[in-house]
């Protein structure tokens, strides 16, 4: 993963920029990255942006072909990623790092990481799946620093270099892969469960308009997220349910 790389002094989206070389020339090798210094039209989940310093963090997008992976455990490969990227942020800090589901990576009650899946679908298969990846590495100034943290803000240097980096990620992902490949979709889906942040806590959610106290009991195989509530235990997709972080 990351053998193929290609280097970018500015794009708009590395994700998009990815997309475009696939449809325009000849097939692209699974594991090719676009690693971009500047990011100018980051895109984030649900149509929100990314918003990245230039030449101050990790912005990439890497292609694999999760042909084995039925599309019903398309999950499988997010919670892959999740647990790459936690284990190898894990790394570097002290601090807790966890899973903000679906794939939100948080620290200290903070966004580090954020990632973007863009699957291309042939039948009931994946055909290929754009993975962009957004790691706040040396920016210390957000517009929303009470939510947003960075490599940087936690251990206290602004020198990291991005290309180790980014090389040190793909090859965790290029491991946490392989394994979802040998083990299967439950064994990830399991250690991603024991990543999830706000498990087991009783927490404060906004459940489709209304704000509800709930505990996170675990992720379900086809990626919804079961909250214990008062009444009952339930299951949310991604726009019925935010968590509500002070
Ligand atoms: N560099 C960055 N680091 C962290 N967050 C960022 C960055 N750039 C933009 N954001 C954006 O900040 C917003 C907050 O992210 P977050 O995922 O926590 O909230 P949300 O998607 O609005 O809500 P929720 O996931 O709780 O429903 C998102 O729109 C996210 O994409
Ligand atoms: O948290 C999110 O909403 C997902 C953010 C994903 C950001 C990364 S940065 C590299 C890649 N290119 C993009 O345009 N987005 C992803």
């Amino acid at each position: 993963m990351g053998q193929n790389t290609i280097y970018l002094d500015k794009v708009a989206s590395t994700n998009d920029y990815l997309r475009e070389l696939l449809s325009n020339f000849k097939p692209l090798a699974e594991g090719t990255a676009i690693l971009a210094e500047e990011q100018f039209q980051g895109k984030g989940q649900r149509g929100s942006s990314w918003v990245s310093e230039p030449g101050k963090n990790l912005t990439t997008s890497i292609l694999l072909k999760p042909q084995f992976l039925p599309i019903a455990q398309q999950f499988a490969l997010s919670a892959t990623i999740a647990i790459a990227t936690v284990n190898w942020l894990q790394s570097k800090t002290e601090q807790p790092v966890a899973v903000k589901w679906p794939n939100d990576i948080y620290v200290n009650s903070k966004k580090i990481t954020g990632i973007l899946i863009e699957n291309k679908l042939k039948g009931s298969k994946i055909d290929s799946a754009i993975i962009g990846i957004g790691v706040n590495i040396n920016q210390i100034n957000f517009d929303t620093a009470t939510t947003i943290t960075s490599l940087a803000y936690l251990t206290d240097r602004q020198d990291y270099n991005i290309k180790v980096l980014a090389h040190e990620l793909f090859q965790v992902i290029q491991q946490e892969y392989l394994t979802l490949y040998k083990e299967g979709a439950q064994y990830q889906l399991s250690r991603y469960n024991a990543l999830l942040f706000w498990k087991g806590e009783e927490r404060p959610f906004l459940i489709n308009g209304i704000k509800k106290t709930g505990i996170i009991q675990q992720v379900s195989s086809d990626g919804k997220l079961c909250v214990l509530l008062e009444d009952a235990l339930r299951e949310f997709d991604i726009k019925e349910i935010t968590h509500l972080i002070t």
